[in-house]
């Protein structure tokens, strides 16, 4: 009998981007690696409105290519009530993004796997070993969620690695759960623990017949960085080659702009880094997406060119696609002689957004809308919920604006500084988008014929409508909240957003010519045949595996880097990059709901 596996991670704002690709790309290496590849699913959880309507199609086709499965998901019912309720304790959190993160409920619904890996796409498993978890929850049971202790309080666990099975009544009744009770964070690692730990179960006597367990693993599986606390302990050093995963928890990720520049680097961001900048090479993007390099003389940001000498792989100017591909490459291949810039910095947020991020989206959308906005007017009544998602939605619109606003600067700059025609293609490309008419997208309707097999994936088109369906939940929902608009009935039957999906690949299809050598080679649409035989029934699972690994311990370690790659050649004379608002005091009203990169990027 087969056994169902996954790893999966979730994705429900565009700048975590970046750790899904890091996460994906390492994930499926170190699958082929163990020879597992064919019988482990690796699957993204993002919310259909994201992939849908804010994701370029550049972004999609590499999200395609790395999981063999994604899965759109809507938000949580009365998600708006939720985010309310639990706003006070996520506010001590200082994280307002997270108030989403609640939707990771949903992975109980991955009913067409028998056991989930989750990882935050923030995590990057160094090693294969980490696979052994499939080993040791191997009896797990559906009333069992196997983590690791958290550093900050660890009588709970950390919610950014977790060993779950999916089961439709355990999803259901989390869900109702949710709607009913505080987390203690305010977020999804608060409400998990309260559901499922019996750590937090207070009460002493009702702790005796606490339905579920928390099965504590080896802090190695989930070692958190930064982690103070242990910053300077030997065991760091002990612990070291048993350690399987890394988690780069709180405000700072490692494409953060912040992560980047900053002095001290943890050898674990360095080897992140790594892993991003093969993913990359191996995807071409090295050559698609923009670079940016930091001028510390002047704060002032140089971009750094792909080499103009090998540009994208068509000969034939300007299909669409491609235009949103290149459009922001103007400024990074213009004037550009391959000079290696100094201290160059992975990801510009700026151009890269411009550059994952669908951009028709902003301005079809009124200023008002937001990612988040969205899809609360598709699940609820309550049309006037924003406030309710002040933080995302806010970080949303305020980098879409920014996007914006840095697209109309580097079209003025343009306007006052034509380019030399070094880079014909690109530039043909930028002019192509920039003119980009309503018959354009009359030209879009059509190509949305043919999607390529692996979108029309039968699994793949059942998970979200089924989940979303399951009847259970459904009934389970109390009245009140059953009268708003259900999930279900937001994905209007079965192949709504697979449509938008098939469009958004129909599209690809048709530039696919021009992008064949671009797009990778990794995707197997059949991932799960998996003989492994071990046959565990439901019933056979026993309570209480206690999967404890050997060695619980070790956080961080954090290295002064040598700030590499940082040997200054003499930047080329380039256009002055800074923006009339940046002597304004338009940051002093922006400060507070940017993200933290491209804050710090426009304060830089
Ligand atoms: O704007 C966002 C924020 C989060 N995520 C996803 O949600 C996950 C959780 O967010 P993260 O920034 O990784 O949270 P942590 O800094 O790791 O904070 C802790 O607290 C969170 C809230 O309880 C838990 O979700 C985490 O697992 C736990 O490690 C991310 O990895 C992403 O997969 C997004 O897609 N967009
Ligand atoms: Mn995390």
């Amino acid at each position: 009998m087969c056994r169902k596996l996954a790893i999966a991670t979730l994705l429900y704002s565009a700048d975590y981007l970046p750790g899904v690709f890091a996460l994906g790309h390492q994930v499926n290496k170190l699958l082929k690696g163990a020879g597992r590849k064919d019988r482990i699913e690796t699957c993204l959880i993002v919310t259909t409105s994201l992939f849908n309507d804010t994701l370029s199609d550049l972004a999609k086709d590499l999200l395609n290519s790395i999981y063999t499965r994604i899965v759109l998901v809507e938000p949580l019912e009365c998600q708006d009530e939720s985010i309310k309720r639990n706003s006070d304790n996520l506010a001590l959190l200082e994280r307002p993004e997270l108030s989403f993160a609640l939707i990771k409920a949903r992975l109980w619904e991955l009913t067409q796997f028998e056991q989930v890996l989750y990882l935050d796409s923030d995590t990057l498993p160094l090693n294969e070993d980490f696979l052994r978890l499939f080993d040791i929850m191997s009896k797990q049971t559906k009333l069992q969620i196997g983590a690791v202790a958290d550093i900050g309080w660890p009588d709970m666990f950390n919610s950014g690695v977790m060993m779950l099975v999916p089961d439709d009544d355990t999803a259901s009744i989390l869900q109702n759960y949710i709607i009913e009770n505080t987390s203690i964070d305010g977020s999804d690692q608060g409400i998990l623990n309260q559901f499922f730990n019996q750590n937090c179960c207070i009460d002493e006597l009702l702790r005796e017949t606490f339905p579920r367990e928390w099965v504590q693993l080896s802090f190695t599986y989930n070692v958190t960085t930064p982690n103070l606390g242990y910053e300077s302990s030997p065991a760091i050093n002990y612990f070291k080659p048993t350690i399987k995963l890394i988690h780069f928890i709180g405000k700072h990720k490692p494409w953060s702009l912040w992560s980047q520049t900053s002095f001290i680097k943890n050898e674990y961001d360095n080897q992140w880094n790594d892993v991003y900048e093969e993913f990359q090479e191996e995807n071409k993007l090295k050559d698609q997406v923009p670079k940016i390099c930091i001028d510390d003389s002047n704060g002032d940001e140089n971009d750094q060119a792909a080499p103009p000498e090998e540009p994208p792989q068509v000969s034939e100017p300007a299909p669409d696609r491609e235009a949103k591909v290149i459009q922001t490459q103007d400024k990074s291949t213009e004037d550009q002689d391959n000079e290696s810039a100094p201290n160059p910095v992975p990801l510009d947020f700026t151009k890269w957004l411009t550059t994952f991020i669908n951009k028709d989206y902003p301005s079809n959308q009124s200023s008002e809308d937001g990612v988040y906005l969205k899809e609360s007017d598709d699940n609820t009544e309550n049309t006037n919920s924003q406030p309710e998602l002040e933080g995302p939605t806010d970080d949303v619109q305020e980098y879409i604006a920014y996007h914006n606003e840095i697209n109309a600067q580097i079209k003025n700059e343009e306007d006052d500084h034509p380019k030399e025609d070094n880079n014909s293609i690109h530039n043909s490309n930028v002019e192509y988008e920039q003119k980009k008419s309503p018959t354009d997208d009359l030209q879009e309707s059509e190509q949305q014929k043919s999607a390529p097999d692996n979108i029309q994936e039968p699994e793949q088109q059942k998970s979200v409508p089924d989940n979303i369906q399951e009847p259970e939940q459904q009934k389970s929902v109390p009245d009140n909240i059953q009268e708003r608009v259900a999930p279900k009935n937001d994905l209007p039957e079965e192949a709504e957003p697979y449509a938008l999906v098939d469009d958004n690949v129909e599209y690809l299809e048709k530039e696919k010519e021009g992008y064949e050598e671009f797009l990778p080679d990794v995707y197997e649409a059949d991932a799960i045949n998996d003989e492994e035989g071990e046959n565990i029934n439901e019933e056979e699972r026993g309570a209480g595996e206690n999967a404890v690994g050997t060695s619980v311990i070790e956080g961080t370690q954090e290295e002064a880097s040598t700030t590499e790659g940082n040997d200054s050649k003499p930047q080329q004379e380039m256009p002055n990059f800074k923006f009339d608002w940046e002597d304004s005091d338009y940051l002093s009203k922006v400060e507070r709901s940017f993200p933290d990169d491209i804050f710090e990027y426009a304060v830089e």
